[in-house]
């Protein structure tokens, strides 16, 4: 079996699992995306995982995880997007939606700008930057800031809080510890409104948290 239709398997039995429907262009896109990301890996240094099943599991199947708890409409930003994780995904399984890939480093961003273009993937903006360090990214602007494996949540809404709207969220992807961190950062920011969700992913049975943080309407963030 090739590494497509061994990915292509395992992501159709995780979606299932999650619940998650996508069309079969959207998980065509999946399998194309997942396909160039493990042939630029070694050169580019992308990512460390190989193996189909580890694939579709850590990369597509837990960044599809966040898309139904993410705003219908409006502009989200992947911060530190690396290797397109999870904005890539998002991207493919909302096609209308805006939304915008950032990371520092040059390699990752020359990858997805051209895995992009291969995929026809329409609305979306990659771009090299450091988030917080004169970066050109508009302030009060999105819906949504997602993030995985960037940084702990202080320095992630420090980094997130000016650049969402008002009624914007950050939506933080953590591993199976995330309560003394959420607790941590509610006693250093008590103005902002914090939730959290445990799951287990599909397949390998991993747990994760996901961790929602918004600023209380008298913040101002
Ligand atoms: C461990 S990688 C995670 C990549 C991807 N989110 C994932 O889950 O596979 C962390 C990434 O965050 C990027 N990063 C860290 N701080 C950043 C900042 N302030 N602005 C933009 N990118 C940042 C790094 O360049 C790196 O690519």
């Amino acid at each position: 079996m090739s590494f497509a239709e061994e990915v292509q398997q395992y992501l159709e039995k995780g979606l299932k699992e999650l619940g998650v429907s996508l069309t079969p262009e959207q998980a065509g896109k999946i399998v194309s995306f997942l396909s160039l990301l493990r042939e630029f890996s070694e050169p580019l240094g992308l990512t460390a995982i190989k193996d189909p099943k580890e694939i579709a599991v850590k990369h597509a199947l837990d960044s599809l995880s966040v898309v139904r708890h993410l705003p219908d409409k409006g502009p989200i930003l992947d911060l530190g997007t690396g290797a397109g994780l999870p904005g890539m995904i998002i991207k493919i399984a909302r096609p209308e939606q805006e939304v915008w890939l950032v990371d520092a480093r040059k390699k990752p961003i020359s990858f997805l700008t051209y895995a992009a273009g291969v995929l026809g993937l329409k609305d979306i903006r990659i771009i090299q930057a450091t988030v917080g360090r004169k970066d050109p990214l508009p302030r009060g602007y999105f819906n949504c800031v997602v993030s995985r494996a960037v940084s702990e949540l202080p320095l992630l809404w420090e980094l997130a809080s000016p650049l969402l709207k008002r009624e914007g969220f950050l939506l933080a992807m953590k591993g199976p510890r995330a309560g003394e961190e959420i607790e941590a950062f509610e006693k250093k920011f008590p103005e902002t409104i914090v939730d959290f969700k445990e799951f287990t992913l599909p397949i390998t049975g991993d747990r994760r948290t996901l961790v929602f943080v918004k600023g209380s309407p008298s913040s101002g963030n």
